[in-house]
């Protein structure tokens, strides 16, 4: 089967071309081989790859920066994949389609699961919110796959911020009132890999089973705070973290308090590491 992988080189899209290779035969591209900003070539790359599957990592993710280019974000975030999901329409493709525990508010006391509400608060959240929708309505076998916190040792991400400022600094004030899973984006790979893979072997009747909305995150959970100190003590570095609150480091873009996600539904498929031990393992 070809495989078409987008956002190749963003932190999934990375590992994503290691983990999809016993899948199929697959054709990465970044941005330079296809702009989501630019529809019509979103329809020609698709058109002239006429892949079986489309897995789409790539996507607008500066979370403050989105507040001030929100046409652009919603371009690539929202209705660049509902192209990707027509495209698959017509050549019978099915997709792969990631998404954000930044969908949810925040407001519940409890852990989120597939059937909760969305009621994005930035525009980034919103612009894919709008992006899950499209897939989700273009009646193709696909699976959205909602992770939270990606992090890994390749790309833009708060671990290896918190390496670079840790070396610079005596003291890191971060954080403590936001709570959420930080995912390695191996793990985010990795599990769409085995997904994949049974779908593969279950043919047309698991994506009727099986297909649809995900939640894909590390067990477990912690703030932003717990997190640096968990990357600190790992890798055993003299900086010491100040516990802030959100208040006290201003953005442009709001955070959700509380964005744990429940993975059960997709536990049930497959394993999916404690934030702590995928931690330990990105750093070796
Ligand atoms: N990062 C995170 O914390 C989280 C991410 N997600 C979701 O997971 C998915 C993967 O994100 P992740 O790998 O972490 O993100 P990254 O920011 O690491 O990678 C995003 C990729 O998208 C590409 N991209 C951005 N704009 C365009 C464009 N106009 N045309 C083509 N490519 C473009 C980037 O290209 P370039 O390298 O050229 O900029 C980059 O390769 C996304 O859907 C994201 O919303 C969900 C939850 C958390
Ligand atoms: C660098 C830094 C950040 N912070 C705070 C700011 C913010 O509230 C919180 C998170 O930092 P960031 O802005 O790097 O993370 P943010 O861009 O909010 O990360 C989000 O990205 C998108 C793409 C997602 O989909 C989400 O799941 C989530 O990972 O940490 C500190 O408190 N101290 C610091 O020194």
């Amino acid at each position: 089967m070809k495989i078409l992988l987008t956002g190749a080189g963003g932190q999934v899209g990375y590992e994503l071309e290691r983990s999809l290779q016993g899948l199929g035969q697959v054709t990465a591209v970044g941005r330079a081989r296809i702009d989501l900003s630019d529809l019509d070539q979103v329809r020609d790359v698709i058109r002239s790859v006429r892949p079986g599957l489309i897995v789409n990592a790539a996507a607008y993710t500066a979370v403050d920066k989105a507040e001030s280019e929100p046409a652009l974000a919603r371009r690539i975030n929202a209705e660049a994949p509902e192209v990707m999901a027509l495209e698959a329409r017509k050549l019978g493709a099915a997709m792969v389609h990631y998404s954000t525990d930044y969908v949810f508010d925040g407001r519940k006391a409890g852990a989120y699961v597939e059937t909760d509400v969305p009621n994005p608060i930035n525009v980034y959240g919103q612009t894919k919110l709008e992006g899950e929708q499209a897939v989700a309505a273009a009646g193709i076998d696909h699976l959205i796959l909602r992770t939270s916190w990606v992090y890994g040792m390749h790309g833009k991400n708060f671990l290896l911020t918190m390496l670079r400022l840790a070396q610079q600094r005596d003291a890191l004030r971060i954080v403590c009132d936001q709570h959420g899973a930080p995912t390695w984006s191996r793990t985010v790979a990795d599990a769409t890999a085995v997904l994949l893979a049974r779908a593969q072997e279950g043919g047309d009747s698991w994506w009727k089973q099986h297909g649809g909305l995900y939640h894909l995150g590390s067990g477990g959970q912690t703030t932003w705070c717990g997190f640096t100190e968990a990357i600190i003590e790992q890798r055993q570095l003299a900086c010491h973290v100040v516990p802030i609150t959100s208040a006290d480091y201003p953005l442009p873009a709001r955070r959700p308090e509380n964005s744990v996600l429940d993975c059960a539904r997709l536990q049930a498929l497959c394993s999916l590491p404690h934030w702590r031990d995928a931690l330990a393992l990105c750093l070796k």
